[in-house]
């Protein structure tokens, strides 16, 4: 493998990290980036292993021993800061990370993304380890153009909701929209970073992820994870799309997200990696704001992009409008608009995201047909039982 060179033309030089949350969507990406393209050594810590069961196995892989699998919950694990200290960086993505479990299980929401990071954080700390930590673009909560009336012509200025790192605030409901636990967790533990790096010198990146997409997120609800579970949209809308059923719109699907996909987002990620003198104390967006629907428009290009994929063709009425108490729950809110202002990564790593909604879309529906077709189809076909 050729010597790798940061961004100013230095040798990047081999580096063990410590990847907290490996097996999960973004980590199973990371991994394979890093076994595949650098010559750096991950230690995999999570609770699960089945996205990186395929960099695991066999020992024959080009990869093998630079990868070692960690099966532990930081909850209560004492390995947890031998593994950080044995490591030059670590990363931490643990977290629960889907709406569905902000308003229903807030406790182990705030749980899981402010008190069990708080280990991490301390650890890194006190060892003098780096740390790149996954935040969220929630904690900008709503745009302040949400606030205007619906017809102020303020909601088009960009000023009014366009996300910046360093200046917009972060706008939250009220504590019965439960909703908010998520954010307000990540945004408390992102201050203590910020103020771990300020006092005590720690160096640290904060990550913003706008909604990365992409194969292996999450599950599809019956085949790889609960029949009664939640997923993010994408997940949620392939089950419908793979069960042909309608696509369910929460609140009429105005809500408008930016989506980029895991691969160029994993690129950014990279870079931080490589390049710790540009990018230790920043905070990150990372999305595309070229990307930009409403979920009902992404609704439609789905279907689109699956009656492609697939050859079969869409329902005559391909979605469905679902009240958010129905879908989530009591204490559900949402974020209106979230389009991630460029300016800090872009001057920082020169990164910029390349591929347009319809292509994500095209490469993730193809990985899902292929994974999950057939394991639906078997299981709408069970015989019931005499
Ligand atoms: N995917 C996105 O677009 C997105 C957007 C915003 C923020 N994020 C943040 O990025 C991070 C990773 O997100 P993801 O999409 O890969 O989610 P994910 O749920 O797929 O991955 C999280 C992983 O962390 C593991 N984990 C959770 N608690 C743990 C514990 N106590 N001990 C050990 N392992 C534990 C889970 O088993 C899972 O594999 C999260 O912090 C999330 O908040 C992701
Ligand atoms: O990915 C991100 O950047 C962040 O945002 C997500 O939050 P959100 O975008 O609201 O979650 P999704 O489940 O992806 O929902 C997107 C939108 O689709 C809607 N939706 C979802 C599912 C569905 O079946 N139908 C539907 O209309 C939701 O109400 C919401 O408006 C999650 O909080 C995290 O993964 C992450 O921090």
């Amino acid at each position: 493998m050729a010597t790798r060179m940061d961004l100013d033309g230095r040798p990047v030089k081999p580096m063990t990290i410590c990847m907290i949350g490996a097996g999960g969507f973004i980590g199973s990406h990371l991994c394979e980036k890093l076994m595949a393209e650098t010559p750096h050594k991950v230690l995999a810590l999570d609770v699960y292993s089945d996205k990186i069961k395929h960099l695991l196995e066999p020992d024959s892989l080009p990869w093998a021993g630079r990868i070692v699998f960690h099966r532990l919950n930081i909850k209560h694990d004492s390995r947890l800061e031998g593994l950080i200290k044995m490591a030059d960086l670590t990363i931490n993505l643990a977290a629960i990370c889907t709406p569905a479990d902000y308003n229903t299980r807030p406790l182990d929401t705030i749980y899981s993304n402010f008190i069990d990071a708080l280990p991490v954080v301390k650890y890194c700390s006190e060892n003098n380890k780096r740390l790149i930590h996954f935040s969220t673009c929630e904690v900008y909560g709503k745009t302040i153009g949400s606030f205007l009336p619906k017809d102020s012509p303020l909601r088009k200025d960009p000023a009014y909701y366009v996300l910046k790192e360093d200046t917009s605030p972060c706008i939250f409901g009220s504590i019965e929209k439960q909703r908010w636990s998520y954010a307000c967790a990540k945004q408390l533990i992102e201050r203590l970073i910020y103020a771990e790096g300020a006092e005590n010198g720690l160096d640290f990146t904060i990550v913003r992820p706008f909604n990365w997409i992409g194969p292996r997120m999450d599950f599809i609800p019956g085949i790889d994870g609960p029949s009664e579970g939640v997923p993010r949209v994408l997940a949620c809308f392939s089950n419908n799309l793979l069960r042909r059923e309608p696509l369910k719109l929460v609140d009429g699907g105005e809500s408008q997200r930016t989506f980029v996909y895991i691969k160029d987002a994993i690129e950014a990620v990279l870079l931080m990696i490589e390049n710790p003198d540009r990018a230790n104390g920043h905070i990150f967006n990372v999305g595309n704001p070229n990307n930009e629907v409403t979920v009902r428009q992404l609704a439609e290009m789905m279907t689109k992009v699956y009656a492609k994929v697939s050859g079969e063709p869409s329902l005559e009425s391909p979605t469905i409008d679902v009240s958010s108490k129905e879908f989530y729950g009591e204490g559900y809110d949402d974020s209106d608009k979230r389009i991630p202002d460029m300016t800090i990564i872009n001057r920082q790593l020169g990164w910029n995201p390349k591929t347009t909604l319809w292509d994500l879309l095209e490469s993730t529906l193809t990985y899902q047909h292929r994974t999950y077709a057939e394991a639906i189809r078997k299981s709408m076909v069970k015989p019931i039982a005499s």
